[in-house]
């Protein structure tokens, strides 16, 4: 496998951990997404907002990522789930980037309610092949998902 790129959402860390994790143990170029605006307010104002933009299918500005996606043909994709599908940052991201013909990894990491989010995803990258995703659970920030299971998915990804 070439170098793949690690691109991920994180607003409480733990997909970023994740992200980390799978870096440190497959090598890979890290690219987090950020928005322009950063979310602000207490968590309970995040979860309302979140809720809205999801229901609006907003796509919230990032700021530019200089991310030479010739170098790669995997992207491993990180999101955390909110209102049960991907995040809005990370949809700016599919919707703004052609990763026509990239093999697409994707994790979300979720407190138990994944709902829709990887149909959503393919969804959103039609001309990709969408593989190997991985639903990682947390409570609160605490890993609940086995760490022998996503050292396992980690491994396999290289095959
Ligand atoms: C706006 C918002 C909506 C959320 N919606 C869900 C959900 O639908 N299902 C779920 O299991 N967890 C939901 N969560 C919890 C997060 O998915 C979970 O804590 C995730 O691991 C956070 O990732 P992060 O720390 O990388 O931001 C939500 C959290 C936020 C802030």
């Amino acid at each position: 496998m070439r170098k793949a790129a690690i691109v991920y959402y994180s607003y409480t860390n733990n997909t970023k951990k994740i992200a980390e994790m799978i870096q440190h143990k497959m090598g890979g170029d890290l690219f987090e997404i950020k928005t322009v605006t950063p979310y602000t307010g207490s968590y309970n104002e995040v979860v309302e907002q979140g809720q809205k933009e999801i229901n609006e299918g907003f796509k919230p500005p990032i700021q530019p990522m200089n991310i030479q996606l010739e170098q790669y043909d995997t992207i491993i994709l990180g999101t955390p789930v909110w209102w049960y599908t991907l995040t809005p940052a990370v949809r700016t991201f599919l919707s703004g980037t052609d990763l026509t013909g990239k093999r697409i990894i994707p994790f979300a990491t979720n407190a138990g309610w994944l709902g829709h989010t990887f149909q959503d995803i393919r969804k959103l990258c039609p001309d990709s092949e969408v593989v190997k995703e991985r639903n990682i659970e947390f409570s609160e920030d605490t890993l609940k998902t086995s760490g022998k299971d996503i050292e396992n998915w980690i491994e396999g990804m290289l095959k």
